[in-house]
């Protein structure tokens, strides 16, 4: 058995728009979006340990090893594969556990999906690791229960998403390029989905009301008005970068960004982004690095 699966990718994604169409008793949003996979990326590693114990061995500042969603993640998976093995089997061969390893890129509180991609990454490594068995739908529903936006990254390609954003149907976006803009600022999602100035009756479209282009995107973000007026900085971001095309926030902040048919016009741009500002360039991806791994 394979005791080690290292440089395993967590990609951005970014929310080509997003639309708030409702909200449920139990206060999660009803969205539509379009989520775009970038070749940008946390990237983990995993080794198998015979002793049950899941432990991060890298630190990240602000984000205690109990709580860090990696954790959370190999800790469901665990249980999920203890429920389905059952007793018997267990005490012929307990659970294994695992030491991971991450090399954080993707900035926390960016809009840009890096814990909830952490997470995924994590359920579909060790799934392969463990010999868990789990189907990509098991460990969507799984996934589901870290984040909303864990299920996207586990689904594997882009997608239109509604629901709190596990109702995922492929889409196969247009190929461009991106600058992404951090503001400098991190923005708690649940900051910007409690806030009274949010509109939540955007009216729903099908998925052949839109196309998506590099030229202009669909749509709007409807979180965008108000991380901008709550963080100005984010304002800044987006009048400056709308200079250069469609400008705008993606998921509920902070990073902005803005869609380029070809590389070097992105490069051109990344050129003359202000020093204050951290700005970089990724490319559009279709697939998911590691969507293949479900398959195995
Ligand atoms: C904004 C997006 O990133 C768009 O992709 C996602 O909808 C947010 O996904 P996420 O960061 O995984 O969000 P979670 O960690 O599940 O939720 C954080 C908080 O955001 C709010 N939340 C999140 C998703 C959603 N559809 N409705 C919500 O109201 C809830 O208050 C929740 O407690
Ligand atoms: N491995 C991790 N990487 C990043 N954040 C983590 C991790 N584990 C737990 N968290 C917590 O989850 C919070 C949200 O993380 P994440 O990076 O997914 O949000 P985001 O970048 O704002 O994405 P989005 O807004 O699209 O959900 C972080 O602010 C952090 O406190």
């Amino acid at each position: 058995m394979t005791r080690t699966l290292n440089n395993c990718p967590a990609p951005a994604k970014l929310n080509l728009f997003l639309h708030v169409t409702g909200r449920r008793p139990d206060g999660y949003h009803l969205l539509q979006t379009v989520f775009q996979l970038i070749d940008y990326s946390d990237q983990l590693h995993f080794e198998v340990r015979d002793d049950g114990i899941i432990r991060r061995t890298t630190v990240i500042p602000g984000v205690p090893e109990e709580s860090d969603l990696i954790v959370r993640a190999a800790k469901l998976l665990q249980s999920a594969i203890a429920a389905k093995t059952g007793a018997a089997a267990m005490a012929a061969s307990p659970i294994p556990g695992a030491n991971i390893a991450i090399d954080k890129k993707l900035p926390m509180g960016g809009g840009l999906g890096g814990g909830s991609s952490d997470a995924a990454t994590t359920l579909m490594a060790l799934n392969h690791l463990w010999q868990g068995g789990l189907s990509r739908a098991e460990l969507m529903a799984l996934g589901l229960r870290l984040g909303a936006d864990v299920p996207f990254f586990l689904f594997g390609r882009n997608a239109f998403a509604e629901g709190v954003g596990e109702a995922l149907q492929a889409l196969d976006t247009t190929a461009c390029w991106f600058v992404i803009i951090e503001p400098g600022v991190a923005i708690p999602t649940e900051k910007i989905f409690s806030s009274s100035e949010l509109t939540r009756d955007t009216k729903p479209v099908k998925m052949t009301d839109f196309s998506i282009g590099t030229k202009k995107l669909f749509g709007r973000n409807d979180l965008e008005v108000v991380a901008a007026k709550q963080f100005p900085e984010v304002a800044d971001v987006i009048k400056w970068l709308k200079t250069y095309g469609d400008a705008r926030m993606t998921g509920s902040g902070a990073c902005v960004f803005c869609a380029f048919a070809q590389e070097d016009q992105a490069d051109e741009v990344l050129k003359l982004v202000p020093q204050r500002w951290k700005a970089w360039k990724a490319k559009a991806m279709q697939q998911h690095p590691l969507a293949d791994l479900l398959d195995s």
